[in-house]
C-alpha cells in the first residue's frame, strides 16, 4: 500500500502553514489534553510542517518508550538547541548516534556514578546548614520567608559548586539565564515549524537565543579559563568538580579515530548539567511545599515520621533518606501532579514504523503528556486531584519510567541520567525545612486560596513566589 493511505493517529484538521499551533494556547500541556479527550490517547497534531504525536495514555507510551524505544531515542533539532548548545555538541539535545551514546557513556561514568553524587554530599550539607541558619534569623524576627528565592538559590549555589568548584559568582546571573534558557527551550518556535517563517523571527526568539548564547558563552570560558589556569599554576583544590573531570576527559579521549571530546563539547556538556539540575529539583520541593500548607495532615504525618526516625536532637542527613518512606510518598504525588518536564524532552521517530495500526513517519516529533498521565483519573481514581501520598503505599512504582503511569524522570535510554542527584537534592531539602521549622502563611492568606498556577517551557515552574512564615520546631543549633 502507498504510505499515503496507511492509517495515521487520529487529530484535528491542520490549516495549511501553521498547521495545529493555534491550538497549543500558553499551557500546551493542558491544551492537549482537551483534544486527547476527544481524539483519543494516540493523537495526531501538525505542528506547522513538522508532524507530531501526542501521546496521553500509559498503554500508549509503552510501544514508544519501552518496546521500540531505539526507533524513538533521537531528539529533533531545534533552534534554541542549535544555538544554545554549538549545534547539539552536548548530550541532552544530539541526535541518537555513536557520539550521544559516547557522551552518555561518558558523563555517566564520570558525572552521575553513586561514588560521585556521594563525593559531592559534605558540599549539600555545609550549603543547606547555611540556608537553615538564615531562616532561623527570619523565624525569630517572625517575619515572611521568600522561599522560592531561598530555595532557588540554595540549589543554584549547590550546583554551581559540584559544576564549577567555586561559590557562585555575583559576576554572572547564571540563574536568570538558565531560566530564560528553559524557557525558550520548551517554547514553541515558529522557526522550527514553518522554515520559511524562520528569517523573519516572528517571535524574537532568535534573537534572544543568541544573545543568551553569547553571554553564556562568555561565562564559560572565562570559568574554563580560570581553571586551566589554576591547573597550569598546580593549585590543589582538594577535590575535583565537573570543570576538571571534564578538561582531563579532553586528554583521555583524544584519539582522532575513535572519540574526541573538545573545548566545545565541554561548554555544550557545562550547560546541558546547569539547565538539567537548577529548576528543576528547586521546582519539585516548591510545588511539594504548597501543596504541605494546603494539606496540614501530610505535613504532621511528614514531620512525625522525621521525628521517629531521626529524633529531635539532629539534622536530617542524605544518610537517614532511605528510611524515610512517607516523604519518598509526598516526593512522588508532588512529581505526579506536577512532573517537572511536563512533555519530558521531545523524542524524534528515527524511521517509518508502524505501532498499533497507526503509521509514524520518520522524524515526526513524539511527545509523551506526563502531566495528562499524571491527572488522568482512569489511572490514579476519582481523587485524581487531591495531594494524597499514601496512592503510592505498597505500590511497585518506582522514579526510573518502569510503570509508564508515573515518567517524572522520562523512561528507556533517554530518560534522565541526573536522577540519583535530583533525588538526593530534593528529599534533603524538603526533609530538612519540614524538619528544623514549622510554616505558616502570612496575615490573610488561607491555604486554600494558595496560588497553584503554573509557567510553560522545558520545566514547568510556579507562576508565583511562595512566602511563609518560619518557626523553628528543634532545639538544635
Ligand atoms: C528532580 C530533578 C530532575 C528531574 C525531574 C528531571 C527530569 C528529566 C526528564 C523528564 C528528562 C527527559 C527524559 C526522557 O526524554 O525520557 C531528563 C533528561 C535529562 N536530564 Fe534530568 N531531571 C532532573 C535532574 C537532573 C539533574 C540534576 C541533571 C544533571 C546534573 C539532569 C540532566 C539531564 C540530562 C543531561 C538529560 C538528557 C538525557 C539524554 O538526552 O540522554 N537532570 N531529565
Amino acid at each position: 500500500r502507498p504510505k499515503d493511505d496507511l492509517k495515521q493517529p487520529p487529530g484535528p484538521w491542520a490549516w495549511p502553514i501553521i498547521g495545529n499551533l493555534h491550538l497549543l494556547g500558553t499551557l500546551p500541556h493542558r491544551s492537549l489534553q482537551s483534544l486527547a479527550k476527544s481524539y483519543g490517547p494516540v493523537l495526531s497534531v501538525r505542528l506547522g510542517q513538522v508532524p507530531a504525536v501526542v501521546i496521553s495514555s500509559p498503554e500508549a507510551a509503552e510501544p514508544f518508550l519501552k518496546t521500540h524505544d531505539i526507533v524513538f531515542a533521537s531528539r529533533p533539532k531545534t533552534q534554541a538547541s542549535e544555538i544554545l548548545s554549538y549545534g547539539s555538541k552536548g548530550m541532552a539535545f544530539s541526535e541518537y548516534g555513536p557520539y550521544w551514546r559516547n557522551m552518555r557513556k561518558l558523563c555517566t561514568l564520570q558525572l552521575f556514578s553513586a561514588s560521585k553524587v556521594d563525593m559531592f554530599g559534605p558540599l549539600r550539607r555545609e550549603e543547606l546548614g547555611q540556608l537553615v541558619k538564615s531562616i532561623k534569623e527570619s523565624a525569630a524576627a517572625r517575619e515572611a520567608v521568600d522561599l522560592t528565592e531561598k530555595v532557588e538559590l540554595l540549589v543554584e549555589d549547590t550546583m554551581y559548586k559540584m559544576i564549577f568548584g567555586c561559590n557562585r559568582d555575583s559576576r554572572f546571573d547564571l540563574k536568570g539565564l538558565i531560566h530564560e534558557t528553559l524557557e525558550l527551550v520548551g517554547a514553541f518556535n515558529i522557526a522550527d515549524f514553518v522554515s520559511f517563517l524562520a528569517p523573519l523571527d516572528i517571535q524574537g526568539f532568535t534573537r534572544r537565543l543568541r544573545k543568551m548564547s553569547k553571554e553564556l558563552d562568555e561565562i564559560l570560558e572565562t570559568i574554563i579559563r580560570e581553571h586551566e589556569d589554576a591547573q597550569q599554576g598546580g593549585q590543589n583544590k582538594g577535590h575535583k568538580d565537573f570543570v576538571d573531570i571534564l578538561l582531563s576527559c579532553m586528554d583521555a579521549y583524544d584519539d582522532p579515530h575513535d572519540f574526541v571530546i573538545d573545548r566545545t563539547n565541554i561548554k555544550a556538556i557545562l550547560l546541558d548539567m546547569l539547565g538539567g539540575s537548577l529548576d528543576t529539583s528547586a521546582a519539585v520541593v516548591l510545588w511539594a511545599f504548597p501543596e504541605l500548607l494546603r494539606n496540614p495532615r501530610v505535613m504532621k504525618k511528614l514531620q512525625h515520621e522525621l521525628e521517629n526516625q531521626v529524633g529531635t536532637s539532629k539534622m536530617v542527613e542524605e544518610a537517614d533518606l532511605p528510611r524515610l518512606s512517607y516523604l519518598d510518598m509526598v516526593i512522588k504525588e508532588t512529581m505526579r501532579l506536577y512532573p517537572v518536564a511536563p512533555f519530558l524532552v521531545p523524542r524524534e521517530c528515527r524511521e517509518d514504523i508502524t505501532i498499533n495500526g497507526y503509521y509514524i513517519k520518520k522524524n515526526t516529533r513524539i511527545m509523551v503528556n506526563a502531566w495528562s498521565i499524571g491527572r488522568d483519573p482512569k489511572i490514579w481514581s476519582h481523587n485524581v486531584e487531591s495531594f494524597y501520598p499514601e496512592r503510592f503505599l505498597d505500590s511497585n512504582m518506582d522514579y526510573r519510567g518502569h510503570n509508564f503511569q508515573f515518567l517524572p524522570f522520562g523512561s528507556g535510554r533517554r530518560g534522565c541520567p541526573g536522577i540519583q542527584l535530583g533525588l538526593t537534592t530534593v528529599k534533603l531539602i524538603l526533609a530538612q525545612l519540614v524538619h528544623c521549622f514549622n510554616w505558616k502563611l502570612p496575615e490573610g492568606m488561607s491555604p486554600d486560596k494558595l496560588d497553584m498556577t503554573e509557567t510553560f517551557g522545558l520545566s514547568m515552574p510556579r507562576a508565583n513566589h511562595l512566602l511563609t512564615i518560619p518557626s523553628c520546631r528543634l532545639p538544635i543549633n
